[in-house]
């Protein structure tokens, strides 16, 4: 039912006149102060009580606490809207709740929490920054610590998923990816796959988070990103499938070979540094270049076709059918069917190494400082 609603209330202890307008969802207010409240984007929630309905704000701001002096971020502020009626009260508090309803924000997740990643800070991250917006936005939550590693894997797999409406992992890439892989392998995958997955930064890049963070405007910290899985908007992306002798997984975030894996992996020893030890790490690397042989056969983006040397047709069809097993495995092409593409034999393009890497990203940002694909689509194949 879209309605307009005015009524006569005490805002924090001045006399106003508030508006609350269904159809386009903003509560204003005018009297002895003004304002405006646009309820999906800057309300985690509300408690009614007999005096009254307590507003839980999240508003951006241009100087945050959470981001830092002057940069712009998000503040809590409660507000107290005292009513004169009890059944105006009543009124105002069920109309908020279709208007919050209507939005399809989540009321039951998964919380899965790793307190190994980044510099170990997950736990504290997730009581300082995510239970109280989840609490303030009557969320009903079910928290588990990862404790091993892939242990985020098994969780997806084996997890009610009726009874959820979205897992998120307060953590780094990683156990996102986990979450992913353990998705795809269960033999419900095709439903599966649709569960959102929230991502609230706790690692060490936290490449993905400042992705589609920065894609809806908003700032990197883990209370922008808690209030983006509270206001239960997602974003399609691609998952990329990967097969290596005889383990495939799938990835959304990045895949690479050479420097940058090097990096990744050689680094966990200087974890206690935080993202520094990627930085550091990288330094170490470039300062001693290792070289990769290899070949690497791809159909160039468009403006691209210059790069590389044309396969012979008759070579890409042999070589990609029979060496390229991603091509004839019909459990990858299950998940999507980029496999089309592969039938282009004529498009195929060959580059030969020595390599000093191969990163092929999905999303923009591979850290929350290096943003080495700018021009990455994260859904082109939705
Ligand atoms: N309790 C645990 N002890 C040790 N490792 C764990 C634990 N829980 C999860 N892990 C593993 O920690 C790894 C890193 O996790 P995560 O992605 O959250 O952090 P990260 O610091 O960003 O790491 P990375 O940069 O490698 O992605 C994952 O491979 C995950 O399997």
């Amino acid at each position: 039912m879209e309605e307009v609603l005015n009524e006569q209330v005490v805002l924090d202890g001045k006399r106003v006149l508030v508006t609350l307008d269904s159809a386009a969802g903003v509560l204003q207010w005018r009297g002895e102060r003004d304002g405006q409240l646009i309820l999906q984007n800057d309300l985690i929630g509300f408690c009614s009580s007999e005096s009254g309905i307590c507003l839980y704000t999240f508003r951006m701001t241009k100087s945050s606490s959470y981001c830092g002096k002057g940069l712009p971020g998000r503040k809590r502020k409660d507000m107290v809207v005292e009513f004169s009626n009890d059944g105006a009260r009543r009124l105002w508090c069920d109309s908020l709740q279709r208007i919050l309803d209507k939005a399809g924000r989540p009321k039951r997740l998964l919380v899965l929490v790793n307190p190994f990643g980044g510099r170990k800070t997950g736990r504290k991250v997730f009581s300082a920054s995510v239970e109280p917006l989840l609490k303030a936005a009557g969320i009903t939550y079910t928290v588990k610590e990862t404790q091993f590693q892939r242990h985020a894997l098994d969780l997806a797999k084996e997890s009610d998923l009726s009874q959820l409406d979205g897992i998120v992992c307060v953590s780094g890439d990683g156990v996102l990816v986990e979450v992913l892989n353990g998705l795809l392998e269960r033999s419900d995958w095709e439903r599966a796959i649709k569960m959102p997955i929230g991502i609230i930064p706790a690692g060490t890049g936290n490449g993905l988070a400042k992705s589609v963070l920065d894609h809806v405007g908003e700032p990197c910290d883990a209370a922008s990103a808690t209030f983006l899985v509270i206001r239960g908007q997602t974003q399609p992306l691609d998952v990329a499938t990967a097969k290596q002798s005889n383990v495939k997984f799938h990835s959304i975030l990045m895949l690479t070979w050479g420097l940058v894996a090097d990096v990744d992996i050689e680094s966990e020893r200087l974890r206690w540094m935080g993202a520094l030890r990627l930085d550091v790490y990288t330094l170490i690397r470039i300062s001693n270049l290792r070289k990769y042989n290899g070949q690497l056969y791809y159909i160039p983006a468009p403006g691209y076709e210059g790069t590389g040397t044309p396969l012979n047709e008759e070579f890409a069809r042999t070589t990609l059918m029979t060496s390229g097993e991603a091509n004839s495995d019909s459990s990858l092409q299950k998940h999507g069917d980029p496999g089309s593409l592969q039938k282009n034999f004529s498009e195929w393009r060959e580059m030969e190494g020595p390599f000093i890497l191969i990163w092929l990203n999905n999303v923009p940002f591979v850290s929350e400082s290096v943003n080495a694909a700018p021009n990455a689509k994260t859904d082109i194949w939705t």
